[in-house]
C-alpha cells in the first residue's frame, strides 16, 4: 500500500557528497585542528615504525645468517612494541577529538532544532529531524574517526611500500604490480557497484523506519481503521527491497573475495618463484626476499582500506551536508525590548489585535482582524470551524507574524517584544492539551521550574487531580507516559490548568479549554477558571458556548473575518451566526 499519511519519506543518504560539502566540513572541525595535528604526528610516527619494520627484520635474518651478534631483534622488538603503543595512543586521541567534534555538533544542532520558526515544524516531519541528530551525526563521526586518517595512513603505507619494494627490487617490482594492477582494477569496478548497492540498501532501510515511526506513531489510527495489515505489508515492503539488495550486495562482494585473493596470493607466488630464483642466483638476499614480501602485504592492504574510508567519507559528509542545512536555518528571533511586557493597568487595552491579515502559503486565514481586550477582562472567540480561531491565539503567542497589521499585547507590538520574556508573562493551553511525556511533577515545572512540592500538591487540587495522586503510589513521579497516555483526554486538560496555575501569568490564552471534560468537571473548572481569570486578561477559543456566555465580551469569527463582537445578550439579539450556534446550543 502507498503512503497514506501523505507526509513526504525522508531525505536518503546521497551517492555521493554535494560540493563544497569537504570545505564546509574541514571548516566546521578546524577548531579540533590541534588535536587533529597531535594524531597526525601520532599516525605518521605509527607508519613510519610500521615500514621499517620488513626492513629490520630484513637487516635481522640477513644477521642472523652471517652469525654473530644481533641487534636487530632488539630494534625490531622495539619498533615493533611501540608501533602499538603509538596506534593506540593515536586511536584513543582520535576517538576523543571525534566525541569532542560530534558533541558540540549535537549541541548546536539541538540549539536550532528547539528554537526554529513554529511553521517550520508543521512543515517536516519529527523523524526527519530526529535522524539529524541521531543517524547523520553518527556517520558523520565515521569521517573522523576513520575515514580520514585511514584514508591518510593507507596512502601513506602504500606510497612507502612501493618506494621501500622499488629500493629491495625494482624487478620483482614491476611484477608484482602487474598483479596487484590486475585485482585493484577488478575490484574497483566492483567497489562502484558495491557502492551503489550500499546505497540503496541505506534508502530502503531509511524508508522502512520512516513507515514504521509513522504507522507506530498513529497506532489508534491505524487500528481503529482496520489497516494494521496494509501498513504491517507497507513497511515490510521496504525490508523486502532491503534484503533484496543486501543479498545483491553479498553477491558482488562473493566476486570481490576471489578476485582479491586470487590477485593477492598470484602475485605472492610470483614473488616467492622468482625471488626464491634471484636468491639462489645471488641477486638478493633471503632478508630483502623477506622483507619485499612484508611489504607486498603493506601494499594491498591500505587498497581495501582506502576504498572502505573512501566510501565512509562520502556518506558522512552528505550527512554533515543535511545537518549543516539545518544549522544556517533561520531560527525564531529572539532579543527584543522586554520593557513593555510587565503588568497593564484594569481597563486598558492589554490585546490590540489591530486589522490583521494572514496567510499559510497561499491561503488567506486571517482578513483584517480587528478587536481589543481590556486588561482583566474575559474575552470569547467563537465561529465556524476553520474560520482562524487558533490562528488568532498562535498570533498572540507569537509563534507567527501577521502579514499585514499589528498585534500588540500587553503593552507591546510583538513584533518588538522579546518572546521568551513575553511567554514567561502569557500562559497558553493548546487544543488537545497534550501533555509531555515523563512524569507528573516534570509536567507541572515545565513553566515554573522552582514550584515546590507543595505547589504542585496545591494546584492539583485547585482542578480536581489530587485523586490521581493519591491513587497511584508513585505520587508526583507518577510516569505520564507517551504524551500523557496514562490520563484521559480530561486529566490531561485539567494538567494543563494545573500548570497554567502554578505559572502565574498576566495574560492567558485557551484554545478548547474543556473540549473533552464532563459537565461536573466543567463546573469545577469554570470555578478554577474564575479564579484564575481573576485580575488576569484572558483569551477563550470554545465551540462549547456555556464556558463564553458569561464572557465580557464574545468576538464572532467567520471566515477569517471578525463578523460580529459584544456580549452573549447583545450577540443573540443582532448576529445571525452567533443566535445559530447559541440556539444549537440550546442556550436561547
Ligand atoms: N500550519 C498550517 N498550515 C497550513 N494551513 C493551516 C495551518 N494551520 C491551520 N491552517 C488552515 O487555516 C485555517 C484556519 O485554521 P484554524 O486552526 O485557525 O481554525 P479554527 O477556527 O481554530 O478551527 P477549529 O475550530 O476547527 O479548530 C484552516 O483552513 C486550516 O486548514
Amino acid at each position: 500500500m502507498a503512503d497514506n499519511h501523505g507526509s513526504p519519506p525522508p531525505q536518503h543518504p546521497r551517492p555521493m557528497a554535494p560540493k563544497g560539502a569537504f570545505r564546509d566540513f574541514l571548516a566546521a572541525v578546524a577548531p579540533h585542528r590541534p588535536a587533529l595535528v597531535v594524531v597526525a604526528v601520532l599516525s605518521l610516527t605509527a607508519t613510519v615504525f610500521g615500514v621499517a619494520q620488513p626492513l629490520m627484520m630484513q637487516r635481522m635474518i640477513d644477521a642472523t645468517s652471517r652469525g654473530g651478534d644481533n641487534p636487530w631483534v632488539w630494534w625490531l622488538v622495539g619498533v615493533t612494541v611501540a608501533e602499538a603503543l603509538l596506534r593506540g595512543a593515536q586511536s584513543y586521541m582520535l576517538q576523543r577529538t571525534g566525541e569532542a567534534f560530534i558533541g558540540g555538533l549535537r549541541r548546536s544542532l539541538i540549539a536550532r532544532l528547539l528554537r526554529l520558526p513554529m511553521r517550520d515544524y508543521a512543515a517536516t516531519p519529527k523523524g526527519e529531524w530526529i535522524s539529524r541528530l541521531g543517524s547523520d551525526t553518527g556517520q558523520v563521526r565515521t569521517i573522523v574517526t576513520s575515514g580520514l586518517f585511514e584514508l591518510v595512513s593507507a596512502v601513506l603505507m602504500f606510497g612507502a611500500a612501493i618506494v621501500l619494494m622499488v629500493s629491495l627490487d625494482p624487478l620483482l617490482f614491476a611484477l608484482t604490480l602487474a598483479g596487484v594492477v590486475l585485482g585493484g582494477a577488478g575490484v574497483t569496478v566492483m567497489g562502484a557497484r558495491m557502492r551503489r548497492t550500499s546505497e540503496v540498501t541505506q534508502a530502503e532501510v531509511a524508508r522502512m523506519t520512516s513507515a514504521a515511526d509513522r504507522a507506530l506513531s498513529s497506532i489508534v489510527l491505524v487500528r481503529s481503521s482496520a489497516a494494521t495489515r496494509e501498513q504491517a505489508e507497507n513497511v515490510a515492503g521496504f525490508a523486502r527491497r532491503a534484503e533484496a539488495s543486501g543479498i545483491e550486495m553479498a553477491r558482488i562482494q562473493a566476486w570481490v573475495q576471489p578476485i582479491m585473493s586470487l590477485s593477492i596470493q598470484g602475485a605472492f607466488l610470483v614473488v616467492l618463484a622468482v625471488g626464491g630464483l634471484r636468491v639462489a642466483q645471488g641477486a638478493m638476499t633471503v632478508g630483502e626476499l623477506m622483507a619485499f614480501i612484508m611489504y607486498l602485504f603493506l601494499l594491498v592492504m591500505p587498497v581495501t582500506q582506502a576504498m572502505g574510508a573512501y566510501t565512509q567519507i562520502q556518506l558522512g559528509l552528505a550527512s554533515y551536508d543535511r545537518i549543516r542545512r539545518v544549522l544556517e536555518r533561520p531560527v525564531e528571533r529572539s532579543g527584543g525590548s522586554t520593557e513593555a511586557t510587565g503588568p497593564v493597568r484594569p481597563g486598558e487595552p492589554a490585546v490590540v489585535v489591530e486589522d490583521v491579515h494572514f496567510r499559510y502559503g497561499e491561503n488567506p486565514v486571517l482578513r483584517g482582524v480587528s478587536f481589543t481586550v481590556p486588561a482583566g477582562s474575559r474575552t470569547a472567540i467563537v465561529g465556524p470551524s476553520g474560520a482562524g480561531k487558533s490562528t488568532v491565539l498562535s498570533l498572540l503567542e507569537g509563534f507567527a507574524d501577521p502579514d499585514e497589521g499589528t498585534v500588540r499585547c500587553l503593552g507591546q507590538d510583538l513584533r518588538e517584544a522579546d518572546l521568551e520574556a513575553y511567554r514567561r508573562r502569557v500562559a497558553y493551553v493548546e487544543q488537545g492539551a497534550p501533555a509531555l511525556g515523563g512524569t507528573l511533577a516534570e509536567n507541572l515545572r515545565i513553566a515554573a521550574p522552582g514550584a515546590t512540592d507543595e505547589d504542585l500538591h496545591r494546584v492539583l487540587a485547585a482542578v480536581g487531580l489530587e485523586d490521581l495522586v493519591a491513587r497511584q503510589d508513585a505520587g508526583l513521579e507518577l510516569e505520564l507516559g507517551d504524551h500523557g497516555a496514562v490520563l484521559s483526554g480530561g486529566e490531561r486538560q485539567r494538567l494543563a490548568w494545573a500548570r497554567v496555575l502554578l505559572q502565574d501569568p498576566r495574560l492567558l490564552l485557551f484554545d478548547e479549554p474543556t473540549a473533552s471534560v464532563d459537565a461536573t468537571t466543567e463546573t469545577l473548572l469554570g470555578e478554577a477558571l474564575d479564579e484564575m481569570a481573576r485580575g488576569r486578561t484572558t483569551l477563550i477559543v470554545a465551540h462549547r458556548l456555556s464556558t463564553v456566555v458569561t464572557a465580557d465580551q464574545i468576538v464572532v469569527l467567520d471566515g477569517g473575518r471578525v463578523l460580529d463582537a459584544g456580549t452573549h445578550d447583545e450577540l443573540v439579539g443582532r448576529c445571525t451566526l452567533y443566535r445559530d450556534f447559541a440556539t444549537h446550543q440550546l442556550l436561547v
